[in-house]
């Protein structure tokens, strides 16, 4: 049986990029060690913690003042190696960036516009236009591959930009905050079509980004960094379990609950595997009953009660807590139900109502505290 739990044991991902970065900038100093699989890992932080400053090393608009980067899978695998005075030029780098604003060329359309790298790296106009028609149809842009960049919606935009910066197969694909310049309905639509093109992306993507919803939905790995250094490098799950740091612990307490849509009003979310339904007061445009969904909840807005809460909450459920964990004031109380949540109350809350594991409790939240997104 052991011989056979060997064989069958995964072997770990191999390493597509392989970088050390230290970079100096003013009074910032950034020291960051990477090894990265293919498939998205999320860069997370407090403002000036050095994501930006990080990709921008990657990329080679930063000169580093120590360390290397390997790219296995890039035409030229070494872009950096300061001790054998390796500095590959960013137009050598196989990079592709999109940055929060699009930046697209204005007087092109976007076929030309996704053409521009192809084009630029030689490839022949005829064969340039296709492969942007194809990026196009990728990110659900086909319909608008005529029209110019003033003629497109701010998410319409995004995809564009996306579809600019994989036109050239990247081996890396830097992302920093894709998605923050957006408006909450539109980010939500247009962060499910990132999520879908990026699993197809056969390469390394490092996305920098603010927003929980984006690194648990897109990210199959999460790296936090905080004064330039890493404070936790995990799976979305590891850093669940176990945050390292009270930035980690409030990015990832979020509840998020999968499920499947049906249409109101009351708009519901049938939460898979648990026979329960969440009850949102919004009305998310685009999401046709029986479409994939996430709820997400603040743990902030889960009540608890020692009685069933009269009244007007919509989401009532009875739950056992699983642990409590103090941070300061504050506590994280786990809590087992139809839906699993976390719920985030007062130390006086935990001492009035007994809160240890085991306690059996009522969890509400109130439908307006119920947010929707495409799944
Ligand atoms: N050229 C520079 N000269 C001096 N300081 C700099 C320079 N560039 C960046 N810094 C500093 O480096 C630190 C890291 O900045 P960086 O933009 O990488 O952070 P960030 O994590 O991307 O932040 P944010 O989330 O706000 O975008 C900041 O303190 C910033 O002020």
């Amino acid at each position: 049986m052991g011989a056979v739990n060997a064989a069958a044991a995964p072997s770990p991902d191999p390493v597509a990029l392989d970088a050390h970065l230290v970079v100096e900038a003013g009074d910032f100093s950034l020291d960051l060690e990477l090894g990265c699989a293919v498939g998205v890992t999320a860069l997370l932080g407090p403002n000036g913690s050095g994501k930006t400053t990080a990709l921008t090393a990657l990329a080679g608009l930063r000169r580093p003042r120590a360390g290397h980067v390997r790219v296995a899978d890039a035409p030229e695998p070494e872009w950096l190696d300061l001790d054998r005075g390796v500095d590959l030029p960013a137009d050598r780098r196989s990079v592709g960036l999109v940055l929060a604003e699009p930046l697209l060329f204005p007087h092109l359309d976007l076929v030309e516009n996704v053409a521009f790298g192809p084009r630029s790296r030689g490839m022949p106009r005829r064969a340039a236009r296709a492969r942007a028609s194809l990026e196009l149809e990728r990110v659900g842009l086909g319909d608008l591959a005529r029209r110019r960049p003033g003629g497109l919606s701010s998410g319409q935009a995004q995809r564009a930009a996306l579809a600019r910066a994989l036109a050239t197969d990247p081996a890396l694909l830097l992302l920093d905050e894709p998605l923050s310049a957006l408006d909450p309905q539109t980010r939500s639509a247009t962060r499910a079509d990132l999520a879908r093109r990026l699993r197809e992306f056969a390469g390394v993507t490092l996305l920098v980004t603010h927003d929980p919803v984006d690194a648990l939905t897109m990210a199959d790995r999460l790296v936090f960094l905080d004064g330039g250094r890493v404070t936790q490098d995990g799976t979305p799950a590891d850093v669940v379990a176990h945050p390292r740091t009270a930035y980690a612990a409030q990015v990832v307490g979020l509840n998020l609950l999968a499920g499947t849509v049906r249409s109101g009003p009351p708009v519901v979310v049938a939460v898979d595997g648990a026979g329960a339904e969440v009850v949102t007061a919004e009305e998310p445009g685009g999401l046709a009953d029986g479409s994939r969904a996430l709820a997400t909840v603040d743990p902030a807005a889960v009540s608890v009660h020692r009685e069933r809460p009269a009244g007007s909450p919509r989401n009532v459920w009875p739950v056992v807590v699983t642990e409590v964990t103090m941070a300061g004031q504050r506590a994280r109380v786990g809590l087992d139900g139809p839906v699993p949540l976390v719920a985030e109350i007062t130390a006086g809350s935990v001492a009035e109502l007994g809160v240890v594991a085991g306690t059996r409790l009522w969890a509400s939240v109130k439908a307006t505290e119920v947010r929707v997104q495409p799944g």
